[in-house]
């Protein structure tokens, strides 16, 4: 089906607000308490100023960027996001076969709405990291891990900044509006009959997975794969170093989109506290409000090796599917293409943290607000 091309970010999300009907829209805006972080995130960035480097070659560039020894094209993947069968009927199919257009990474959800297998199958070039919740029954954990290495996933995330399972989603669906059969194929072997979100189907998800997880829960899984392991949800220097000390192999700063805690610092500010702790024996990737190609650069400039978007991806999906999905990734490529020329950068490894100052440095303190849709 034909639909508008995007121009921005801004324009995706305008767009999923006129199509989602309101209890998608709802689920995919919540934010935790009064939404202080999610609005930080996207404020923080631009508390970050450049100082461009100029008369440099920068005729053509190269967006491409290692990940766990696996080259993505440009360093913008699609982070976990569950229920994607809200935003379009091709749900984590759609999503998976968007990134894989763009050659970079998807991480599925435990909470898709399609197996990993399936996911693998539709999109055979593309590159999927597996997020898996934690769980009692460890041979339950020991076989997603397995299921995940045979479908050709190469990486494992683990959320460590979800101790309980929230249940938000609060806008009552229409009646007949709710897309059905909505599965979780990668939590439950057999669906639950329970609707979800009922008593019954909580008690389910307690009794099975286990909330509150500890370091110890990391290091099982650690010992338990072949896969890389990524730490999603760090934002402190300590953590990233037990983690570090552990053997994990990368750590995700987040903050769940504000969707976790909410008073938390925005993603980017806390980076380079973290990139330091971390001492280069692990990557560093962000996620967390980022909107523009000037939003990356900045990221990468302070250490991340590569950034997750994950609203803007379900904006794009809701948008058009596949190709709405590709077409967020296709902005994020072009903008950074185009900051990278126009700071002297021609590739990656030249986005050096001399690039970006703290506002503070010029004696600005306040930023005259601009409208959240304007990015
Ligand atoms: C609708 C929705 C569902 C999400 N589901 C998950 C999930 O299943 N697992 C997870 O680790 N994070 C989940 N997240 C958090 C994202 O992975 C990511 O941290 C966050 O969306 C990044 O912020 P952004 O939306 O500003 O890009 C979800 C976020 C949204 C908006
Ligand atoms: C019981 C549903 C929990 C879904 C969790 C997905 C998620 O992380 C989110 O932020 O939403």
């Amino acid at each position: 089906m034909s639909a508008a091309t995007l121009t921005s970010i801004a324009d995706a999300e305008k767009s999923a607000r006129d199509k989602l009907p309101d209890f998608a829209w709802s689920y995919y805006s919540r934010t935790t308490a009064d939404g202080q972080t999610y609005q930080d995130n996207i404020k923080a960035f631009r508390r970050y100023r450049l100082i461009p480097r100029n008369l440099r070659d920068v005729s053509v560039r190269d967006t491409s960027v290692t990940v766990l020894g696996t080259r993505l094209d440009v360093p913008v993947a699609i982070g976990p996001t569950g229920w994607q069968r809200f935003a379009h009927p091709g749900a984590d199919l759609a999503t998976a076969m968007g990134a894989a257009a763009m050659n970079t990474g998807m991480v599925l959800s435990s909470w898709a709405n399609h197996s990993m297998e399936e996911v693998a199958e539709v999109a055979p070039s593309g590159i999927h990291w597996f997020y898996m919740l934690f769980y009692k029954d460890r041979r339950r954990m020991k076989r997603l891990l397995d299921r995940a290495e045979r479908a050709g996933y190469t990486a494992i995330f683990l959320t460590v900044d979800q101790p309980f399972f929230p249940f938000s989603i609060d806008k009552k669906p229409a009646p007949g509006s709710y897309p059905a059969p909505l599965r979780f194929p990668n939590i439950f072997d057999v669906e639950p009959p329970h609707a979800i979100g009922s008593a019954e189907y909580r008690e389910l998800l307690r009794a099975t997975s286990k909330e509150a997880a500890t370091w110890a829960d990391v290091e099982w899984v650690r010992d338990n794969t072949r896969l890389p392991v990524v730490l999603k949800g760090v934002l402190s220097a300590e953590d990233a170093r037990m983690a570090v000390e552990r053997g994990v192999n990368g750590i995700l700063v987040s903050n769940h989109g504000g969707r976790e805690q909410d008073g938390v610092p925005a993603t980017i500010d806390v980076l380079p506290d973290i990139v330091r702790a971390v001492g280069g024996k692990a990557e560093v990737y962000l996620d967390g409000g980022v909107r523009t190609g000037t939003d990356v650069l900045k990221a990468l400039a302070l250490g991340a090796r590569c950034v997750f978007i994950g609203r803007p991806a379900l904006w794009g999906l809701a948008h058009n599917g596949a190709e709405g999905v590709q077409q967020v990734l296709q902005i994020l490529t072009d903008e950074l293409s185009l900051a990278m020329a126009r700071t002297g950068c021609a590739k990656i490894s030249d986005i050096q943290p001399s690039l970006v100052v703290h506002q503070t440095y010029y004696g600005i303190t306040a930023v005259k607000a601009v409208p959240m849709s304007k990015y």
